[in-house]
């Protein structure tokens, strides 16, 4: 299965993205990235035929979409928003059941091969435990797995999540994001989300669509990063305009953790101040005058005098 977007223009009274462009294939995920505003739901919903194109068009096989009935467009992609409805009165058990009503009408009982796979999926998904629970008692991070298993007892080949890592811890992240890896190698599936937290999401996506200044920009992930310095230099965010902060010479991390301390502890002009790193403490100048420093605490210290 292949999914392409070709020269996509899609918005409300102006384009919000214009001629975009975009290929996936079988075992692909995909993670879309980009600010606040700038379209990604809008794409999402323009995929599902939710929302109509400007102009260009969204194949599936050389299919376009919009040549589709929503059902068969329900029976190539599932989609999982964040903020999903939870309907009342429903288990786990009953919410993944659902996924399989799209091949069938909604009188028909579910066969044994039916109710196996969802079996299997709840097993899959460690839910089995929680397979009669009301949805209202699950914990965030169930629940969005639970609609999760609805989208893979669906059983699409291509699988859309908006934003399904929101509300989650760091565990809860890595366990989705290790999931929906899993199950495009394992399973053969295209699988597209979107996420904010793209530091820690595109460890687990083979390509990335960056939405930016209105245009779609779509490749291997680290080859649409490497393009976009704004997004992979540390922020260092300038909060006090009284400080000025010193030369720093330190791996990312270091820099970074320093920078907030000088920031919020000594807010004032320390440029003629240099710090270096090495390896385990640090080397700081100030008008020819060594110091050597291990801890925060110690530079607190030393700049207090
Ligand atoms: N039905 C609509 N009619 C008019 N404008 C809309 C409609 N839906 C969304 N918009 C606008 O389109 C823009 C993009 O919205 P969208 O929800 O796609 O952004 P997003 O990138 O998903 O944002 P976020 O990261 O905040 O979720 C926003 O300015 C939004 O207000």
């Amino acid at each position: 299965m292949n999914i392409d977007l070709k020269n996509i223009t899609f918005g409300f009274s102006k384009p919000l993205i214009s001629e975009g462009n975009m290929s996936l294939e079988t075992g692909d995920v995909c993670l879309i990235i980009g600010d606040n505003g700038v379209g990604k739901t809008t794409l999402i919903k323009s995929i599902l035929g939710q929302n109509k194109l400007m102009s260009g068009g969204v194949f599936l096989d050389e299919n376009n979409l919009k040549n589709l009935a929503s059902k068969e467009i329900a029976q190539k992609i599932s989609i999982v928003f964040s903020k999903s409805q939870i309907p009342n009165h429903f288990t786990v058990l009953d919410l993944i059941s659902f996924g399989k009503y799209i091949h069938y009408p909604y009188y028909f009982k579910l066969n044994k091969t039916d109710l196996q796979e969802v079996d299997e999926i709840i097993e899959s998904l460690g839910l089995k435990e929680f397979e009669n629970f009301q949805l209202q008692n699950l914990s965030d991070g169930n629940l969005q797995k639970a609609f999760i298993g609805r989208a893979l007892s669906q059983n699409t080949p291509i699988i859309i999540l908006d934003e399904p890592t929101t509300h989650l811890d760091e565990k809860n992240k890595l366990m989705i994001l290790n999931l929906l890896r899993h199950i495009a190698k394992t399973q053969n599936k295209i699988i597209l989300f979107s996420s904010h937290d793209w530091r820690l999401a595109k460890e687990f996506s083979d390509k990335i669509c960056l939405l930016k200044n209105e245009q779609l920009f779509s490749g291997i992930a680290e080859d649409v990063l490497l393009k976009q310095p704004e997004l992979t230099t540390p922020k260092l965010y300038n909060l006090h305009s009284e400080f000025l902060p010193p030369q720093i010479f330190a791996p990312e991390l270091e820099k970074e953790l320093l920078y907030s301390f000088l920031q919020k502890n000594h807010p004032k002009n320390l440029k003629n101040y240099k710090f270096t790193w090495s390896d385990n403490f640090w080397e700081i100048s100030h008008n020819d005058n060594q110091q050597k420093a291990t801890t925060f605490k110690e530079i607190t210290n030393m700049l207090s005098k």
